[in-house]
């Protein structure tokens, strides 16, 4: 694997405990600092090839083949493996952030904890830490969220804090599945300018999980397609929104929101 491929699925297969295939022979890579789209509509495999990404499938499932995540295999691996690799090679977020957040912890704390494990932050160094996270994801007023509880600000503000945690470790890779889908149209769009100017700046890499064209295109340069559990098509996003060559990508060109944005986006590139 040469030195700027940063993820590299080979062959990756997905089976439940009974032995049926839900993702099959998936192979693709994503070089340091590039940005993938990984679509497809509903069940089509997305989220399981994320989670195999991390070492994170369902319990009962198994993979085979390789998954390299920034030289470690990830397939087989020890938890201790995959603990030192999370969130340091790859950090996700997900599309419900209630899901990553603990109800019964202040919002600053949950932030503070993988600043103070892998970078051993602590004291006044600790907090102001935090503070610039919660102000890098654009919180209003940091200090006032950071002893908030979860439910006490708004879903868009959580995905926020969400989006702070996976970045604390400046990870090489940021998974974003379907990070936006549970917000309204507007707070959707902000936290999608969001990410891709954060992930510029960084030079980070990303896998980005949607069923939208339209929102993938907003935040990756290449895309691949998956029905079934199998890559369908992949390329350059503006040429996939331009000239499908499978009849599923077109039907997803076709569906895709914001057609028009997408290809003017596109045509940046
Ligand atoms: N824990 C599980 N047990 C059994 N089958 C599962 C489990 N999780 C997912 N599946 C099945 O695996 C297939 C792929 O699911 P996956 O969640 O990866 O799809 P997806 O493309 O991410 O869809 P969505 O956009 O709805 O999340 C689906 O058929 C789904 O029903």
């Amino acid at each position: 694997m040469s030195d700027d491929v940063l993820l590299s699925v080979s062959d990756l297969t997905i089976r439940t405990a009974e032995g049926r295939p839900l993702v099959s022979e998936l192979s693709f890579e994503i070089a340091r600092g590039e940005r993938l789209g990984l679509i497809g509509e509903s069940g089509s495999g997305k989220s399981l090839t994320t989670l195999a990404t991390l070492g994170l499938l369902p319990a009962g499932m198994t993979a085979t083949g390789s998954v390299d995540l920034d030289g470690t295999q990830i397939v087989g691996a020890s938890e201790r493996t995959l603990v030192g690799v999370r969130g340091r090679s790859a950090a996700v977020v997900f599309q419900e952030p209630l899901t990553a957040l603990d109800p019964l912890m202040r919002v600053g704390r949950q932030i503070a904890e993988p600043l103070r494990r892998r970078r051993q932050l602590k004291g006044a160094e600790l907090r102001s830490a935090v503070t610039a996270l919660l102000d890098q994801v654009r919180l209003p007023d940091p200090e006032r969220i950071a002893r908030a509880f979860p439910h006490e600000i708004s879903g868009g503000q959580r995905q926020r804090v969400a989006l702070a945690m996976a970045l604390a470790c400046d990870p090489a890779l940021l998974i974003a599945d379907e990070p936006t889908t549970a917000l309204d149209v507007t707070v959707q769009a902000e936290m999608l300018d969001l990410i891709d100017g954060l992930v510029r700046d960084a030079g980070m890499a990303v896998l980005f999980v949607s069923h939208d064209l339209a929102v993938v295109s907003r935040v990756t340069d290449r895309v691949l397609v998956m029905k079934d559990g199998r890559a369908v098509e992949t390329g350059a996003v503006a040429d996939v929104v331009r000239a499908p060559r499978e009849a599923y990508t077109k039907a997803l060109v076709d569906s895709a929101r914001q057609l028009e944005s997408a290809l003017d986006l596109g045509g940046a590139r």
